[in-house]
């Protein structure tokens, strides 16, 4: 019961996933509950939403993967109440890693936030 995207998980995210053009995508709006400061949604659950976005690039295409590294860039903070576009791509890798990337994009089209990772087929 995934806490990003099971639909039957009660504390869970609830996210849905396309993949399109090589672009995996999902779109999530926190509220008060997901705050850390107030206003701000907890960088805990943005590099949730960052993680899950890359991995669901993999499992959409069949590939089991799990995080092996990753880094997050918070360049400003993510407000809440408004919705968010969350994005990967694969940017490089070879054999079972995979290299993907991912951001967070407010509705103006701002970045305030960017991951990379590694992923390893499992
Ligand atoms: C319980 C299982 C259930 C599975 C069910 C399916 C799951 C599919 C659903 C996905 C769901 C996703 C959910 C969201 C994504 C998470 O959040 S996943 C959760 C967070 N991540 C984890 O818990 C991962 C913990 N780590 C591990 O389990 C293991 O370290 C890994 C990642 C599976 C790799 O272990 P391994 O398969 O034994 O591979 P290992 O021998 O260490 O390394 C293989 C090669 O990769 C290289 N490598 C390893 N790490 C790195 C790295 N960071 N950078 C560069 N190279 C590296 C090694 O050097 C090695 O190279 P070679 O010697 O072959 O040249």
């Amino acid at each position: 019961m995934c806490f990003a995207c099971s639909p039957r998980n009660p504390i869970g995210l609830h996210l849905q996933f396309s993949l399109e053009d090589g672009v995996c995508r999902t779109t999530f709006t926190a509220g008060e509950v997901h705050q850390g400061w107030n206003g701000c949604m907890h960088g805990g659950l943005i590099a949730t939403l960052l993680d899950e976005v890359m991995a669901q690039w993999l499992w959409l295409q069949g590939i089991a993967g799990m995080t092996a590294e990753m880094t997050t860039r918070f360049s400003r903070p993510v407000p809440v109440g408004v919705p968010l576009e969350v994005t990967a791509r694969q940017t490089g890798g070879r054999g079972r890693l995979f290299e993907l990337a991912a951001e967070i994009a407010l509705p103006d089209g701002q970045v305030p936030v960017h991951a990379r990772a590694k992923f390893l087929k499992v």
